[in-house]
């Protein structure tokens, strides 16, 4: 009599803990200028959503966001110059930093990568792997992935793993690598 409730209990706990097993974990800050579409990104990831009203971040949202078996904890910054300062604080110890970038407005490209180099330089972010995000190029007259590189100077990084997409959260264009990309940092 024993044999046969003891199997049964295996079956019904096996699914239980085989997710258990195969759960994986990351923990990425997002940065970037402001009105990049950081929050837009963390809205379509979290739920789908896309609004053209987003309310600018103050200081940082905290999100947790369930993809397959991944479970992402997000930090999303303010890109507000005044806030920029934090950037280091929430990047530090992180398995990636995603940098996001609005390809259309190509007057803040230098201010862009400015910000980037300053951050990179810490050796607190030392060798964390970093995602470069083109992101609203649903819109007219965007930089493309190759011009991206070249004015962030990306090619010149070499002390991490370097990515650069081109997006749209508004047309959800390449979601699907970007979530990719973000689910392999799990562990
Ligand atoms: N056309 C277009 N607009 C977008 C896209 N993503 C975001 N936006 C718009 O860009 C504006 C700024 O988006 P946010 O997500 O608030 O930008 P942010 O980087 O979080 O800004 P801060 O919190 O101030 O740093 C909003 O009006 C969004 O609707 C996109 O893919 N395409
Ligand atoms: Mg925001």
């Amino acid at each position: 009599m024993r044999i046969p409730i003891r199997s049964q209990y295996r079956t019904q706990h096996w699914p239980f803990s085989c997710s258990l097993f195969f759960s994986k974990f990351a923990e990425i800050a997002i940065v970037g200028l402001q009105a990049s579409g950081k929050t837009s990104l963390v809205n379509v990831l979290g739920n789908g959503q896309w609004s053209e009203d987003v309310v600018p971040t103050v200081s940082y949202n905290l999100r947790k966001v369930r993809k397959g078996n991944v479970t992402l904890k997000i930090w999303d910054v303010a890109g507000q110059p005044k806030f920029r300062s934090m950037w280091e604080r929430y990047c530090s110890g992180v398995d990636a930093i995603v940098y996001v970038v609005d390809p259309h407005d190509q007057e803040k490209f230098d201010s862009a990568r400015f910000e980037l180099q300053q951050l990179l330089s810490q050796s607190s972010v030392s060798g964390v792997p970093l995602l470069v995000l083109g992101n609203k190029n649903d819109l007219e007259g965007h930089a493309t992935t190759k011009e991206l590189i070249q004015s962030l100077q990306l090619d010149k990084i070499r002390d991490r793993p370097v990515s650069c997409y081109s997006c749209s959260m508004k047309s959800q264009h390449n979601l699907d690598i970007v979530l990719q990309w973000l689910s392999g940092r799990g562990h």
